[in-house]
């Protein structure tokens, strides 16, 4: 990886770090349910989905107070969703970003809970943030909403979970991935990008560049589930075999979704020059999210 996407990173992990755990000391609230939220927040995680949201407010704009709570937000329901996924009656995990998931750390009522809690608590940060207009809070808690919720993330966890033991087609399965993943990816380019003052034609752009940048993640997921190290993915490999998924591996062979994602690649790529944003951080991230190792 190159030394300026490395600082980079750094740089955005340790901002999101910061703002994440002031927001959960704040609340007054039972010890054990800050105790849950912190244990997965604190986990760690790569924080890619707020990276990309501050990558994606950077090609417009600089001013960053704008985009702290949507980051913050994003990443809280990002990791409710790690919880509530690794719970036994979704995935049944047992490890989680290097360390015992919440319901095995803690039990699974409080490992439900801290997903709810982190889930609720997204939408109270944006909506008390004072440096947005009340405009800016609606659309963005809106799209939030729209993303995350049965339209988006929740929708396509169920079809994920209805095409365990069902072969489905490649269309079937993009459009899994497109909902379960892509919708947050969607929102983090999304967010930065409106935040920036970006225009109408190019947050179409970036919308299509969005939705293929969901759809690498996923598939080179999917390859890290069958080639890649535990102890660095911070996780169980074969999950998805042990839990019958329907993956791209699966369905193409892994050359096959190794094509499949390099064919996405060239798609998000040509997206981000009709957004003019081939000069940006998306672009190196764009690389960054297909080839990463963990
Ligand atoms: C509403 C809920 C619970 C949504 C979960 C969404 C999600 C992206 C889960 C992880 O997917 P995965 O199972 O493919 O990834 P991992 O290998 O990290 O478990
Ligand atoms: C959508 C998927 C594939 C779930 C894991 O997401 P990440 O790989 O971003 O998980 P963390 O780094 O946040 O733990």
């Amino acid at each position: 990886m190159n030394e300026a996407l490395t600082n980079y990173l750094d740089n955005h992990r340790r901002t999101i770090q910061v703002e994440l755990t002031k927001y959960i000391h704040e609340l007054s609230i039972p010890e054990q349910l800050k105790e849950s939220m912190l244990y997965s927040i604190d986990a760690g995680g790569k924080r890619l989905r707020p990276i990309l949201l501050f990558a994606s407010y950077e090609t417009y704009a600089s001013d960053f107070s704008k985009v702290l709570s949507s980051a913050v937000a994003l990443e809280m329901i990002h990791t409710y969703s790690l919880i509530h996924d690794d719970l036994p009656a979704m995935d049944n995990d047992d490890f989680r970003r290097g360390m015992p998931t919440n319901h095995k750390a803690f039990d699974e009522a409080t490992a439900i809970l801290a997903g709810d809690a982190l889930l609720t608590y997204s939408f109270e940060i944006i909506s008390n943030d004072s440096n947005l207009e009340a405009e800016q809070k609606v659309e963005l808690i809106k799209m939030l909403a729209n993303t995350s919720g049965p339209s988006g993330m929740v929708g396509g966890q169920i079809l994920d979970m209805q095409a365990e033991l069902n072969p489905v087609s490649l269309e079937e399965l993009e459009n899994i991935h497109a909902l379960k993943t892509g919708e947050l990816v969607r929102f983090a380019v999304y967010a930065g990008a409106y935040l920036g003052n970006a225009s109408k034609d190019k947050l179409q752009a970036l919308n299509d560049f969005a939705y293929y940048l969901g759809l690498i993640f996923q598939v080179q997921d999917d390859i890290l589930d069958v080639t890649g190290d535990s102890a660095k993915i911070g996780k169980s490999v074969g999950s998805d075999e042990n839990n019958q998924k329907s993956t791209f591996p699966k369905l193409l062979g892994l050359d096959g979704a190794i094509e499949q994602k390099n064919n996405y690649v060239k798609k998000a790529k040509n997206a981000l020059i009709l957004a003019d944003a081939e000069n940006s951080y998306l672009m190196m991230l764009t690389d960054h999210f297909s080839q990463r190792d963990h």
